[in-house]
């Protein structure tokens, strides 16, 4: 039986002071953040996932996004190396939680960059996106870590918005969904929907037809109901202003063995 498992990482106390890139910065209230960060894993609760803390990275602001430090393929936790300097000191913690959770670990190495937020799986196909965190190198190694697993890794270029899945997630019959303006070649994904507002196009799977995904996007949440969908929605406006959605707020463990 497929694991519910899912990472998360508290926020870091100095949140406010997590990169933006792509949008103007904006202030962040650090106690509102914590509030919408217990609420968002209480979603995941809700809905049958047993959430595992990794130990708070407090030195490190963008901690909380935690899915940017590991890739999950199966059993193999893919730990990355972020393109954002600032942000490497955040795997440690995630390794030493995987290894203890029973993956199995390998590594991007110098000069490979890459970040989860820019890999998207859909069954064995694995997007990756070729943008400003993730590298060729990365690219390469992580077609090199997958493939022999049976992955088919497709890369995707990424320049308008941080990651591929700021971009791009997909509905749990692999419908791709996005908002075609923050999007460089949507003709890549074959069987795609476009969707409304641009924090639409970020959903986690809970299971079923239940779509995690934020308060910000009504009109994309009214077409996915409208779909047959459930969307279970969360407040995490002061992770927005850190060019965070909800896919970035956790990993989801769904083959482990253990
Ligand atoms: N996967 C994600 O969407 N991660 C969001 C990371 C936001 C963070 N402020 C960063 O720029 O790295």
């Amino acid at each position: 039986m497929p694991s519910k498992k899912a990472l998360v990482r508290r926020p870091s106390p100095r949140l406010a002071e997590g990169l933006v890139t792509h949008i103007e910065r904006e202030k962040v209230d650090a106690d509102l953040a914590v509030e919408q960060w217990e609420a968002y894993v209480e979603a995941l609760r809700t809905h049958g996932w047993e959430t595992i803390e990794v130990d708070p990275a407090d030195d490190c602001p963008d901690s909380v996004f935690v899915e940017d430090t590991v890739v999950m393929y199966k059993n193999v936790a893919l730990i990355s190396r972020p393109g954002a300097g600032s942000r490497r000191d955040e795997t440690a913690g995630v390794e030493e939680a995987v290894a203890g959770l029973g993956c199995s670990v390998n590594w991007i190495w110098e000069p490979g960059t890459l970040e989860g937020g820019d890999v998207l799986k859909i069954g064995d196909t694995v997007y990756v996106g070729r943008g400003g965190r993730t590298n060729a190198a990365g690219v390469r190694q992580l077609r090199a870590a997958f493939e022999p697993l049976g992955a088919r890794v497709v890369s995707v270029p990424v320049s308008k918005v941080l990651h591929l899945k700021s971009a791009v997630t997909a509905l749990p019959d692999g419908t791709v969904i996005g908002h075609i303006p923050k999007m460089d070649v949507p003709s890549l994904f074959a069987r795609f929907l476009p969707v409304p507002e641009e924090s639409g196009s970020h959903v986690v799977l809970l299971g079923g037809d239940k779509l995690l995904m934020a308060a910000s996007a009504p009109k994309t949440a009214e077409l996915f109901k409208d779909l047959g969908y459930e969307p279970v929605v969360v407040d995490i406006s002061e992770f927005e202003k850190l060019e965070g959605c909800v896919t970035c707020l956790s990993v989801r463990l769904r083959e482990l063995y253990a």
